[in-house]
């Protein structure tokens, strides 16, 4: 499943993200890409350790913590801390699979990587180009988001970043392992919630929400990892 959350960050919290990392060194992007993507990557990062990195990183994941779409559409069992990357001057990132094992820097923690998720932090009409492109059974999927917005999508997916022809687009990009592991099992979840979600609007409490309710902890009973 490929989804859209809408306001992660307010635009105060963008301007503030941005006021930082406008002001840091950046590096070549390849310091963390696989052996095939570093062939396909050509951007800019900021290094993993630096405390710019490391302030936005802890401010994006306590958003994350309480935002009820991303918590009902990923079931986070551990996020990778966020990398913030920038594309400029007809940067691009060509087709790649994101690596399945992520070592946290600095620890002997590993993140399986179930879901990769973008948070965009430029407006889109600043930069031309920069379209994140998803492959899946359907098609192209062409994500370019406002500022704040972000998007998740399986990591098994082939995916791409369009050369940025004018302005520059910066981002925040990690990984989710999900304590659901399968995409498929995972989507039914999210669809499952969802409805309950709606029937609790128009009949809250009634007993077949209640009893939907049931099935769907007995599924992530029987499908999760926690
Ligand atoms: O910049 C993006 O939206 C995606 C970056 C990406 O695919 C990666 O770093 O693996
Ligand atoms: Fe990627």
């Amino acid at each position: 499943m490929l989804l859209h959350i809408p306001g992660v960050l307010t635009r105060e919290q963008v301007a503030w993200c941005r006021q930082q990392m406008d002001a840091a060194d950046w590096v070549d992007g390849r310091v963390t890409a696989g052996h095939q993507s570093a062939m396909a990557k050509d951007n800019a990062q900021l290094p993993a350790d630096h405390p710019v990195a490391q302030r936005l990183g802890d401010a994006i994941l306590a958003t994350l913590e309480k935002n009820p779409l991303f918590l009902s559409a990923a079931l986070p069992l551990k996020v990778f801390p966020p990398l913030f990357n920038r594309y400029a001057g007809g940067q691009s990132f060509g087709t790649h699979v994101d690596n399945a094992i992520r070592q946290v820097p600095g620890t002997p923690h590993r993140v399986r990587t179930d879901l990769s998720a973008t948070l965009f932090l430029t407006e889109p009409e600043d930069y031309d180009g920069g379209e994140l492109i998803v492959e899946d059974t359907y098609g192209d999927h062409q994500v370019k988001l406002p500022a704040g917005d972000m998007v998740l999508y399986p990591s098994t997916s082939l995916h791409r970043v369009e050369r940025v022809t004018r302005g520059a687009r910066v981002a925040s990009f990690f990984w989710i392992q999900s304590m659901v592991r399968d995409d498929g099992e995972r989507t039914l979840l999210f669809d499952l919630d969802t409805t309950i979600q709606d029937l609790n609007r128009e009949a809250a409490g009634g007993p077949a929400a209640v009893r939907l309710t049931g099935i769907y902890h007995n599924l992530l009973r029987r499908w999760a990892e926690a």
